[in-house]
């Protein structure tokens, strides 16, 4: 398929933002997910699709001091994702600017609040589509756990109690300009907010009723009927079964197949108009030697996918 992206121009070239990061969650290990990822071999993997890569090495987000952040309310941890997830913003939006596609290996899911912000520098008429099993929009009010990779999506509408220390996230996304696939476990208060703001979400029960190749159909006409608005691709690795990619803080039974997974990368590079992409929550510390192996190599195949591996 020689499809070739249409914001994206030639030398066509790939950012890598990996981004070792945990703060968003309390299980410690996802911020080894990035390293895993590029020691896995994917820049190579990249490479011999025909991108340039840029790499230069993961960031440091040791500067950015954990020490005194106390929660906020319910909020955990809030002065260091928001910090955090400001300098994401900053570097993605900056690779953007350039005509670059950034590639943010995560690290938890806080973190699309930045790599999002970031697209929205740079395309303020781009869509979001969200691979998840979680809706990841409580706001401060219906969070349950206080664990902010619960709450990104509320940030970037501009929904829910606003705070000083993330007065930088601005509401860029609008609700009908993201879509979801693969939720199973949503909360009762996100339900709510989901059907308050008429956002619309493939759960897995769709994607069993009409298959992915129409629910990928469906959820790209919702956020992009023209077929002419830049795409942020945000895939939470826990979409995809436990079977598939056990290595995960917060996996649910009932997931996307592996090739559901990678059909909807297919597809999103099909449409020409992938402009970012997140891989976030691999985390190398749970699960077996082997099931660690199996969900690293599972997170760069989507990550070939989407950047146009074909099949024949
Ligand atoms: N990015 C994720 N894995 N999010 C899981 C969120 C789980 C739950 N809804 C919460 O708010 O805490
Ligand atoms: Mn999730
Ligand atoms: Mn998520």
């Amino acid at each position: 398929m020689a499809s070739h992206l249409k914001f994206i121009p030639e030398p066509k070239t790939a950012a890598i933002v990996g981004c070792p990061f945990s703060g968003g969650q309390p299980r410690l290990g996802v911020d080894q997910g990035p390293i895993h990822l590029v020691k896995a071999g994917l820049i190579g993997q990249l490479e011999a699709l025909g991108w340039k890569v840029n790499f230069d090495g993961h960031h440091q987000f040791e500067e950015i001091s954990a020490a005194n952040d106390p929660p906020i309310g319910i909020l955990k941890n809030p002065r260091l994702v928001s910090r955090v997830t400001q300098s994401v913003a900053q570097a993605v939006g900056a690779h953007a600017a350039k005509g670059e596609l950034p590639l943010t290996l995560g690290g938890d899911h806080s973190l699309a609040m930045g790599t999002i912000s970031g697209t929205f520098s740079k395309y303020p008429d781009a869509c979001v589509i969200w691979i998840d099993a979680h809706a990841d929009i409580n706001t401060a009010e219906s969070t349950g756990s206080g664990n902010i990779h619960g709450m990104p999506v509320s940030f970037l509408l501009g929904i829910g109690s606003k705070f000083e220390e993330f007065s930088w996230v601005k509401p860029v996304l609008s609700p009908e300009r993201l879509v979801y696939i693969g939720l199973r476990d949503v909360d009762v208060g996100e339900k709510q907010i989901l059907r308050d703001n008429k956002i619309k979400a493939f759960s897995m029960h769709e994607v069993d009723k009409y298959g992915i190749g129409k629910v990928v159909e469906m959820a790209l006409d919702h956020v992009n009927p023209n077929r002419d608005r830049p795409i942020h691709l945000s895939f939470d690795v826990d979409a995809l079964d436990p079977s598939v990619a056990p290595s995960t803080g917060t996996p649910v039974r009932g997931g996307l197949t592996f090739r559901e997974g990678h059909y909807i990368c297919e597809t999103i590079y099909e449409t020409g108009l992938l402009v970012a992409m997140d891989l976030m929550e691999v985390n190398p510390s749970l699960a077996d030697e082997a099931s660690v192996q199996q969900t690293v190599a599972v997170g760069c195949s989507l990550l070939r996918s989407a950047l146009g591996e074909t099949l024949l």
